[in-house]
């Protein structure tokens, strides 16, 4: 194995580069050159301006899309190198409007037993969790509302037992106390069974509350990486700098 590879990361990305296609056949790039690990059991906010390559860095954690260029290493493994079913059981994915399946929500939180045969405990518990009704359990999924919707979503993915989770934007259609429960539910999982967090968000206050460590990207590269405190106490690029003010101002 490379020496280079730690066994104690989560994700560790050497020198990834992403591009897509542009106009007229040209291409353009999205992600330069990001190298860094996100250690096992941590939380890691990615932050940075709208466009800057957060949610096409997440998406290449469990290979929805694939790089151009670098390696990226899953528990020390290269990504490639994982049957991709057991690296999407081990990095699960929740996204700002994931779809609901069709069925009842009770199908829905089923899917990882289906797809992979995992245990996945009572559905009834799953809903307290997040503080929602046992009674949702028989609905149509298809029918809830917008934020009970995307609260079945993180549960359907957290029933399934991922050692890494990625979060892309999962609060920023909720009210602020349904946003309390699901931050709730995230700290304590990783509290409890050190579950892996990446999560993007656009809520600075929200970082500060949930992350250990910060991400910041911009124009498609990884400007700063570092403990949360440090970074929004001491920024160390003009870049940083910039995008803290205005999103205090
Ligand atoms: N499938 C795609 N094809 C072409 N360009 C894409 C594709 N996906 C993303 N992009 C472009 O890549 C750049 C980075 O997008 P990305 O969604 O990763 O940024 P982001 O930081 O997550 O933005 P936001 O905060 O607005 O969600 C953007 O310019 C976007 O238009």
């Amino acid at each position: 194995m490379n020496s280079m590879i730690s066994s104690a990361a989560a994700v560790q990305f050497q020198n990834v580069s992403k591009n897509f296609p542009g106009p007229e056949g040209s291409s353009v790039p999205v992600l330069r050159q990001i190298s860094g690990q996100i250690a096992s059991s941590s939380i890691t906010a990615l932050i940075g301006p709208s466009g800057s390559g957060k949610s096409t860095l997440l998406s290449l954690c469990n290979l929805l899309i694939t790089p151009d260029e670098g390696s990226i290493h899953i528990q020390g493994k290269d990504i490639h190198s994982w049957p991709i079913t057991e690296l999407r059981r081990r990095v699960g994915m929740v996204f700002q409007d994931s779809p609901m399946l069709p069925g009842t929500v009770e199908d829905n939180l089923r899917t990882a037993h289906r797809l992979h045969g995992t245990d996945i405990g009572s559905p009834a518990e799953w809903l307290e969790k997040a503080e929602l009704p046992a009674d949702l359990l028989s609905r149509p999924a298809q029918e809830l509302s917008g934020g009970q919707k995307q609260r079945i979503a993180l549960l359907r993915t957290l029933a399934g037992c991922p050692d890494i989770v990625l979060l892309d934007e999962i609060t920023s259609a909720l009210d602020p106390s349904s946003v309390r429960v699901i931050e709730q539910l995230l700290l304590e999982l990783n509290r409890q069974q050190g579950t892996t967090l990446i999560w993007v968000t656009h809520q600075m206050e929200q970082a500060r509350r949930i992350a250990q460590h910060i991400w910041f990207l911009q124009d498609g590269q990884l400007l700063e990486s570092g403990n949360t405190a440090d970074f929004f106490e001491h920024p160390q690029t003009a870049e940083a700098q910039h995008f803290i003010q205005g999103e205090s101002s």
